[in-house]
């Protein structure tokens, strides 16, 4: 799709690879995106409309999502809660193991990430089937953390992610 603005041009610098990383997986590259310094710009300043005021504190998954959150972060002057693959913390608060698209995986939470009751905004590029993003709810509040919202840059609404999430109100700034 050729958008006709700035954002629209910036989304459309997302590639698809067929077949990655196995068959029958269409795989939406960001990096092209990330490598952009206008579109990755743009793509910021609309996550941050989309997360919205009233947020304490940023959560990001390793790793593209911390490219985002780090970005945000600095931008909205928020510290990021940094969602972990296994076996990189010292200090676990939290543990899930969830499915993806291509496999299973596990995240983890380093303790004192957020605080109790604090208002924690989700990051992160690409929404697919949601497990990601519901592991990482279920860690931050596990932890004390009201969620707020997800805001992602891609979602793919064939993997009914949102359905998985409940209430926690979803902004993609582009649906698939
Ligand atoms: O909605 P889901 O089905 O959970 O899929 C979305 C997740 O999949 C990708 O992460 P991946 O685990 O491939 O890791 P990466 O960021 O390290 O590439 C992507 O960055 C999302 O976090
Ligand atoms: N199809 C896909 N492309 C990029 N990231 C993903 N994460 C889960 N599914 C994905």
């Amino acid at each position: 799709m050729t958008g006709g603005n700035a954002l629209d041009r910036a989304l459309d610098l997302i590639t698809e690879i067929p077949d990655f990383p196995e068959p029958g997986v269409l795989f939406r590259d960001l990096t092209p995106l990330f490598g952009d310094p206008s579109g990755f710009a743009q793509v910021i300043d609309a996550l941050g409309e989309a997360v919205g005021d009233g947020v304490e504190r940023l959560a990001a998954v390793e790793a593209r999502g911390f490219v985002l959150a780090a970005a945000l972060g600095y931008a909205r002057g928020l510290g990021v809660a940094l969602v972990r693959k296994p076996g990189k913390l010292p200090n676990v608060a939290g543990r899930v193991d969830y499915d993806l698209e291509y496999g299973t995986a596990t995240l983890e939470l380093p303790i004192g990430s957020v605080r109790p009751g604090e208002r924690v905004a989700v990051v992160d590029d690409v929404l697919a089937t949601g497990g990601t993003v519901a592991a990482t709810t279920e860690l931050l509040r596990t932890a004390g953390a009201e969620v707020t919202g997800v805001a992602v840059v891609l979602e793919l609404t064939g993997l009914a992610g949102r359905a998985r999430l409940g209430a926690v109100p979803v902004h993609a700034l582009r649906s698939v």
